[in-house]
């Protein structure tokens, strides 16, 4: 291969990669230890259920990209471990989350207990405008269920958040969660986005009316909307 086509090949692979998504969003998946925050985020990005417990240490990410409204959605999602002893390295991550999946095993009442901390964290450490759903893992243990779904869907309602019992075993609610909290995310950003384009327009328009008015600006107002 020559010099040239080597580098019209890299521009081509690069441009492809670049063109592969509109919008990047980073979400995160917190709770104790053993919900299945990790199977979640398997079942999600590559459709497979591992039923060993392997506990993350520290950060873990997959990427996934999702089609919403007609814009192309790359999703980074950070899987944290849910021992205590990695929580001062995964709060470090909680600041540049977009999204946060508050996770609960629906077979285990203390993990459920464990919501209000996970949540009060989240208020702690993470943005502002961060937006969170809350999640009921492992709805397909029917025998072995301890937190009702009312219960679940009780404590969603006292914190505002969006709610599904899921079961990455089963496949069960995977896709709806990971997309709601994308269009939450999408939707939050997206008001000031459009706030941004507004003042944008509102200024464009100005000085457009300022070289209608005002002889001496017209080529600089011409030039200031031209380049955009
Ligand atoms: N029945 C059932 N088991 C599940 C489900 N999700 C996860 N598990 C099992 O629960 C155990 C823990 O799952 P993980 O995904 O490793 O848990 P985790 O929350 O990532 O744990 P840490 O990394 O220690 O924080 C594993 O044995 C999984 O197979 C589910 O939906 N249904």
């Amino acid at each position: 291969m020559s010099n040239s086509t080597e580098k019209t090949w890299v521009f081509q692979a690069t441009q492809q990669l670049v063109m592969d998504y509109d919008v990047l969003l980073r979400l995160m998946i917190l709770g104790d230890s053993g919900v299945g925050k990790t199977c979640l985020l398997r079942r999600f990005t590559e459709n497979e259920f591992h039923p060993s417990h392997i506990s993350t240490i520290g950060v873990d990410f997959k990427m996934k990209t999702l089609e919403i409204d007609g814009i192309k959605v790359r999703v980074q999602i950070w899987d944290t471990a849910g021992q205590e002893r990695y929580q001062t390295i995964t709060k470090q991550y909680y600041r540049r989350a977009q999204g946060i999946i508050l996770v609960y095993d629906v077979t285990n009442e203390p993990s459920f207990q464990h919501i209000v901390k996970w949540a009060s964290d989240v208020d702690e450490y993470a943005a502002d405008k961060v937006q969170r759903i809350l999640v009921g893992n492992k709805s397909d243990e029917v025998k072995d269920r301890q937190v009702t779904k009312e219960q679940g869907s009780k404590v969603a309602q006292t914190f505002g958040l969006d709610f599904f019992e899921t079961s990455a075993y089963t496949n069960s609610n995977i896709n709806e969660s990971f997309t709601r909290l994308a269009e939450l995310v999408l939707e939050a950003h997206r008001k000031e986005a459009d706030n941004l384009l507004g003042s944008l327009d509102d200024y464009l328009n100005n000085t457009a009316l300022e070289g209608k008015t005002g002889s001496q600006d017209a080529n600089a107002s011409t030039k200031r909307t031209c380049s955009c």
